[in-house]
């Protein structure tokens, strides 16, 4: 029989304006997890969840992970670890999500100020870390509240576990997850992930797969100080000149991947899979609207897909220590930092993978024949993951996108990376699925990131009905 969500559903109305100001709040502390000068902020998130879900009758612990690797002198953030409800009779769901947000400076070239929540015209809600990830992990807690002012039982015991360090690689949560797989988290009976979007805007999915990511940094230094272009411009080797020759050589315009023994490594495609892309539904126009142009390596949608969720590709991110600012400074820098990231797919090894960028990073520098110093490394690694969505906590989650989008969920593979799910799959031994709240055009990462209220809201109640059909389904 179908659950009773009606007085669910009408309480997460009610109280939409509440829920909106919770989000204004969590927006409005910038917890930067890739910025030092932010880390108490983001400890001050941790909090302010943990405040939140005490408030809600949750039993909370704030679990310290100690020091930063290869950053000593800075405090990881704690993992905020909850639990809400302990019937021995209901099913036991654990929720993960992550409180930290990507950077953003007015000056990226926002429309509004990134740690003000904004809501336009079009009920957009504008704001960093709207849809990644504090609207979904709010969500969370949103559904708990709503039940307890509908005076709803609520269906499952839930376990949540939120981090502060996702966008920096997850560090420090891996040994924690592994620890905690049959302690801590050792009733759940299945993961729910809402931190990933829809492949366009009108249609909900259910995501089963993620790629890997590999973030790497390439140092040239030379100079023992940063030098006058018109003194030295001519007799000294120059560290930003080698960095950008070597970073040339990684990929080309469209994407390929110029490393040899990447490619090789990828699963080769199954009959299964050739037919799989018809049935998705994804227009190159929504793509175009996120991407805000045209510029697309395909025309086509399987290949646009493809080349999203089963192809490795290889993104240039940026360049540490060189002059970025507006103006005409003549500066010759001391010391450059290439950053790249390679996300990975099936069956793509992590150490295999280091060792191939390493060894051609090597031989491009040494073609270059400076006398600069060069170093390669990876800043952090994750591995891809791809699940079964045959599972009865994937079918609970579909009756429930039908139940509250009156259609039902495409099944996708998303092209990003959340490092952990793999640890949670492995440590619990349980069906990890993935639930997102947010759109294709939410611009995650990128100036003005939003939710839109309509996703907020209803994706509040979406968490709610999956947990009332996860209560329920005939195990798979
Ligand atoms: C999909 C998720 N919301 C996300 O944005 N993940 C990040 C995580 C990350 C950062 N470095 C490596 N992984 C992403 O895909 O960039
Ligand atoms: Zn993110
Ligand atoms: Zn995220």
């Amino acid at each position: 029989m179908a659950p009773q969500l009606d007085g669910f559903f009408s309480q997460v109305d009610s109280l939409s304006d509440h829920f909106i100001e919770r989000l204004r709040k969590a927006v409005a502390i910038p917890s930067i997890s890739a910025e030092e000068a932010r880390r108490p902020d983001v400890v001050r998130m941790g909090n302010f969840l943990a405040d939140e879900l005490k408030a809600l009758g949750a039993e909370v612990e704030l679990r310290e992970l100690g020091k930063q690797p290869h950053k000593e002198h800075l405090d990881l953030p704690p993992v905020v670890l909850a639990r809400y409800g302990n019937d021995k009779s209901k099913r036991t769901i654990l929720v993960y999500g992550h409180y930290d947000v990507q950077p953003a400076d007015l000056s990226d070239g926002w429309n509004t100020k990134p740690f003000e929540l904004t809501i336009d015209e079009k009920d957009r809600m504008l704001g960093r870390g709207s849809t990644d990830d504090k609207g979904p992990v709010l969500g969370w807690l949103n559904a708990i509240e709503a039940h307890q002012k509908a005076g709803v039982d609520f269906p499952v015991n839930l376990l949540m576990c939120f981090e502060g360090m996702e966008e920096y690689g997850s560090e420090g949560l891996e040994d924690l997850i592994n620890a905690e797989g049959k302690k801590y988290f050792a009733d759940a009976d299945a993961v729910c992930i809402s931190d990933n979007y829809w492949l366009g805007t009108e249609k909900p999915c259910l995501t089963y797969g993620l790629r890997g990511c590999n973030y790497y940094s390439i140092e040239v230094s030379g100079p023992g100080a940063d030098l006058h272009s018109g003194v030295f411009g001519g007799t000294a080797q120059e560290p930003m000149t080698d960095l950008v020759r070597t970073m040339a050589t990684l990929v080309d315009t469209n994407g390929k991947i110029q490393i040899p023994g990447i490619m090789e490594q990828v699963a080769p495609i199954t009959a299964d899979e050739e037919t799989l892309y018809d049935e998705i539904s994804f227009e190159m126009e929504t793509l175009h609207e996120a991407l805000g142009s045209k510029t697309t390596i395909f025309e086509d949608k399987k290949l646009t897909l493809m080349g999203r969720w089963r192809y490795p590709s290889l993104s240039i991110h940026g360049v540490e220590g060189g002059f970025s600012a507006p103006g005409a400074k003549t500066v010759i820098p001391a010391k450059v930092i290439g950053k790249f990231s390679i996300r990975t797919v099936p069956d793509m090894d992590i150490d295999k993978t280091n060792e191939c960028v390493y060894k051609y990073v090597n031989e491009q520098f040494a073609k270059l024949g400076s006398k600069n110093t060069m170093k390669v490394f990876a800043q952090h690694t994750g591995k891809w993951w791809v699940a079964s969505p045959s599972h009865w906590n994937f079918n609970a989650a579909s009756k429930a996108v039908e139940r509250v989008w009156n259609v039902k969920p495409d099944f996708t593979r998303e092209g990003g990376s959340i490092p952990i799910t793999i640890t949670f799959e492995e440590a619990t031994g349980k069906n990890v699925l993935l639930l997102p709240m947010g759109s294709s055009t939410d611009g995650a990462h990128s100036i003005n990131e939003k939710l839109d209220k309509r996703n907020y809201i209803e994706g509040i109640k979406l968490l709610g009905a999956y947990l009332h059909y996860a209560a329920e389904e005939p195990t798979s």
